[in-house]
């Protein structure tokens, strides 16, 4: 059975020698890697206590290091009411760019009818043009 934790639990552990990260709603105990970790203790201890998630994501960590964090996990985050939320990277960023591609889509769709119906007219016009001659 694993443990939970609540975030104040972990927020209780942010020092060098008791440093637990939040990653992906899961509590890992990174003490034993902060002096081993490739990028160096800083990062680890600015994220320590907290919501780690996107900064493990930002930096695109290997299998390898997904590998050694399973090997820290002491629990689960249990959330309650007032947490600061979860914080998932990527998703806002493509909402937005979609968004804008349709906003495209329409404006250029505009343009099309707009000059169906010019052409339209133009044509109705050359007809009664024709009709009077
Ligand atoms: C306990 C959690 C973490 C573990 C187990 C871990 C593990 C690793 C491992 C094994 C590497 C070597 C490259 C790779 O295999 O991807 C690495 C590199 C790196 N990590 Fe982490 N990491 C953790 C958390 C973080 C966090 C929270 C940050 C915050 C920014 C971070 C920043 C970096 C950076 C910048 C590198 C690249 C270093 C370089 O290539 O010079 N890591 N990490």
């Amino acid at each position: 059975m694993s443990k939970e934790f609540t975030y104040s639990d972990v927020s209780s552990h942010s020092a060098k020698k008791d440093l637990f990260l939040v990653i992906h709603d899961k509590v890992y105990d990174s003490s034993s890697f902060v002096d081993e970790h490739p990028g160096g203790e800083e990062v680890l201890l600015d994220v320590g206590g907290q919501d780690a998630t996107e900064a493990f994501e930002d930096v695109g960590h290997s299998d390898e290091a997904r590998e050694i964090l399973e090997g820290l996990l002491v629990g689960t985050l249990k959330r309650q009411h007032g947490d600061p939320a979860p914080k998932i990277s990527t998703t806002t960023t493509t909402t937005s760019t979609s968004s804008g591609n349709t906003g495209m889509g329409i404006g250029l769709y505009a343009i099309i009818l707009l000059g169906g119906a010019l052409a339209f007219g133009a044509y109705k016009y050359v007809q009664s043009q024709e009709g009077k001659a």
